[in-house]
């Protein structure tokens, strides 16, 4: 599909909603793009940086010639667009969602009567860094995006549509929308909120100079950095799924009991056994989320321990005009004394990044 008379519609051009319309523009450069979102300064960049080619301001009438339409707002946002998006789009338009619940937008579908249009969408890939700003044309690649299709779409409109999401490079798994609920609480919902749960553990112990903050070191940082996602787009998540959230967190509030017992009681071996299978658990989770499915194109470097290595090593693929998607240090049981991962693009980025570090005497490992 390279025709220019093939319309997209978005509503909400954050970091989710940003990044599949760059995407699009990077895929496919004709298709005509309509963007709406409530903020000015997201529009206006959109239409700057040629994301967009025209602006909707009414979605009762300026979604009609589009065949897909994306709703990218916080959650419940989305929902109530849908009233409206009925009267609109035409009906060969496919309409979907990016959000990270799939039961609440359903069962309005499912009222409204318009499953014969919807597909429900959710890529897993995502930061805790919001709106347009930080959007990339590269951010659903190589990423799981979840398809909940509903039971009265037909199966040529889902291929259809799991086609084009593939052709943005994202890797595509259908699911039932109360399954997908059931896991990202598990996965996405209540990490987040006990990410949060922790930030306020130590920010209530703080001293009034922030003694605290400034020695919060690795441990903490890592597992915290998503509590500073957006609070308006985690404050409708929870509270569209909040069943199967309240429902972990009453078996975590449980865990967390016998953990308070076993230290009362001096209790090693319960304490040895709940970090070592959490450890073991843990170390089994892939790196990334192409890692079960397909080749992950990444390339682990030995890195002496002295200032600048990063730099260095970044700059000499810079030079080489290799773009890196995430660097960082691992440690893990298959590089014990760590080293340095390089995510790159494509498998040719990580075979060209591979020969000029060798180049240059480094030690490139490639997974096994
Ligand atoms: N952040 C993530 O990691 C992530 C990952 C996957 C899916 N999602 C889902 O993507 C959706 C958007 O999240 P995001 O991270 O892009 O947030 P974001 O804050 O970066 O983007 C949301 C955008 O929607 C706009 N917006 C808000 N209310 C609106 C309204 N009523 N009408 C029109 N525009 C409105 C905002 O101005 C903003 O540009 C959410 O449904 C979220 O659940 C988020
Ligand atoms: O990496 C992050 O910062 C994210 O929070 C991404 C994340 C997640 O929880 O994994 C957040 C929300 C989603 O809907 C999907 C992905």
């Amino acid at each position: 599909m390279t025709e220019s008379n093939f319309t997209i519609g978005f509503i909400g051009l954050g970091l989710i909603g940003g990044s599949i319309a760059k995407g699009i523009r990077r895929v496919f450069p004709n298709y005509t793009l309509i963007g709406m979102d409530e903020n000015p300064d997201t529009i206006k960049s959109a239409l700057e940086e040629g994301i967009i080619d025209s602006v909707a301001t009414d979605c009762k009438t300026d979604f009609a010639d589009c065949n897909y339409v994306f709703l990218c707002a916080p959650v419940q946002y989305n929902v109530m667009y849908l009233k409206d998006l009925k009267e609109s789009i035409n009906k060969d338009c496919i309409l979907t969602d990016v959000g990270s619940v799939k039961e609440e937008i359903h069962l309005k579908i499912e009222e409204l009567g318009m499953e014969e249009c919807f597909i429900g969408g959710h890529p897993m890939v995502g930061s805790e860094k919001a709106g347009f700003s930080f959007s990339s044309d590269r951010l659903v690649e190589n990423a799981y995006y979840f398809i909940t299709p509903t039971k009265k779409i037909s199966e040529q409109r889902v291929k259809e549509f799991t086609n084009f999401i593939e052709e943005l490079g994202a890797l595509t798994i259908i699911l039932d929308y109360k399954q997908h609920d059931a896991y990202t609480a598990a996965i996405s919902h209540v990490p987040h909120i006990i990410a949060a749960e922790l930030v306020h553990i130590v920010s209530n112990m703080d001293t009034d100079d922030g003694i605290l903050k400034q020695l919060a070191a690795g441990g903490f940082k890592d597992i915290t950095r998503i509590a500073s996602s957006s609070p308006v787009v985690w404050e409708q998540i929870s509270l569209s799924n909040k069943k199967n959230i309240k429902e972990l967190l009453k078996k975590a509030q449980n865990h967390l009991g016998y953990v308070i017992a076993a230290l009362d009681m001096e209790d090693r071996e319960y304490l040895n056994n709940y970090f070592k299978e959490a450890g073991e658990y843990r170390d089994s989770v892939p790196d990334s989320a192409v890692g079960l499915i397909q080749k992950s194109y990444e390339i682990f470097i030995d890195i002496p321990d002295e200032p600048g290595t990063i730099a260095t090593t970044t700059t000499l693929l810079a030079l080489n005009n290799v773009s890196i998607k995430n660097i960082g240090i691992i440690h893990n049981r298959e590089f014990e004394e760590g080293v340095l991962k390089i995510m790159l693009y494509d498998d040719e980025s990580a075979k060209k990044a591979t020969k000029i570090l060798r180049d240059k005497n480094y030690t490139v490992y490639e997974r096994k």
